[in-house]
């Protein structure tokens, strides 16, 4: 029998997801054995190939009960997919402890990560150590148009990440003197404005603006081709198995945190 890894993709059919099931192919010691989408059972799926790591890109609707189901059949999970929120990342820590009480040794683990992409983590990084020096920022997010959510998730990091740093920095709201039109404003991500681009020709881009008076810092990525999450999809696969509980963000599996 192989020693390969055997890894189940949930969301094979779509655009990452069968960038996914060939990335995993093509990868050393990893063994593509289940390729789950729309209409199958995940659960069974998951266990009945034996998967020992599943990987979930679908869609925010569904991503939490795939978590959930790919945990109960005995696997690992990375997940790609964007809508988590504090509650259902509780529950799926919740989940988890359940599992590692009863058993021996460390239980499973879940990375969540809003991004795989080196040059989006390594934005997002950077940013949150810049926001503490800056009065104002901004996020803009740059998309092709079939994606189902806004702002991204990556965003959203982002802009938490921002948030938290001005916090602690003890610095209040970026200056802001509108009154009228604030849908022109963009979300409002923890107090961070955040505003989403959908435009035919892109992929994944987000630029991150921070204002002082007389100057100005803008951290930019572009992600042009989804080969570029493939790297850090594979680490994830490689490194979930023995980092247990919950991870969110590949920059604590990349050592930036
Ligand atoms: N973390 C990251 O680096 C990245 C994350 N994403 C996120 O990944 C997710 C997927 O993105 P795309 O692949 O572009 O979307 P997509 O729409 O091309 O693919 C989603 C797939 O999920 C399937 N699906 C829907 N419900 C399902 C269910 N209940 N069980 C199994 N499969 C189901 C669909 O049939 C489809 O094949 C989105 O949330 C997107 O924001 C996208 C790119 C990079
Ligand atoms: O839907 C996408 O395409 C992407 N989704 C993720 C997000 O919402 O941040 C990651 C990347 O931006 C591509």
């Amino acid at each position: 029998m192989s020693s390969a890894t055997r890894v189940a993709v949930i969301g094979a059919a779509g655009r990452m997801g069968s960038q996914t099931c060939a990335a995993v192919e093509a990868a050393e010691g990893l063994e593509l054995v289940a390729r789950v989408d729309a209409g199958d059972d995940v659960a069974a799926a998951v266990r009945d190939s034996g998967a020992q790591v599943a990987v979930d890109f679908t869609v925010p609707a569904v991503t939490e009960a795939n978590v959930h189901a790919a945990l109960d059949a005995g696997a690992h999970v990375v997940v790609g997919t964007t809508g988590w929120d504090d509650d259902s990342r509780g529950r799926v820590t919740e989940h988890l402890e359940r599992l590692a009480a009863g058993q021996e040794g460390d239980g499973p683990g879940v990375l969540i990560a809003p991004n795989f992409g080196l040059s989006a983590v390594l934005a997002m990084t950077f940013a949150a150590k810049a926001a503490r020096y800056f009065e104002s920022a901004e996020v803009v997010e740059l998309h092709h148009p079939n994606k189902v959510d806004a702002p991204s998730g990556t965003a959203r990091h982002t802009a938490a990440a921002i948030a938290a740093a001005r916090a602690d920095a003890g610095l209040g709201a970026s200056p802001d003197a509108t009154q009228d039109g604030w849908e022109a404003r963009g979300a409002d991500v923890d107090g961070v404005r955040v505003h989403a681009v959908r435009l035919r020709g892109l992929v994944a881009h987000e630029e991150i603006l921070f204002g002082n008076a007389g100057e100005q810092l803008t951290i930019r990525q572009d992600s042009f081709d989804r080969a570029s999450f493939m790297p850090g999809v594979l680490l994830a696969v490689r490194e979930v198995g023995s980092r247990p509980g919950l991870t969110v963000g590949l920059e604590h599996v990349l050592d930036l945190s």
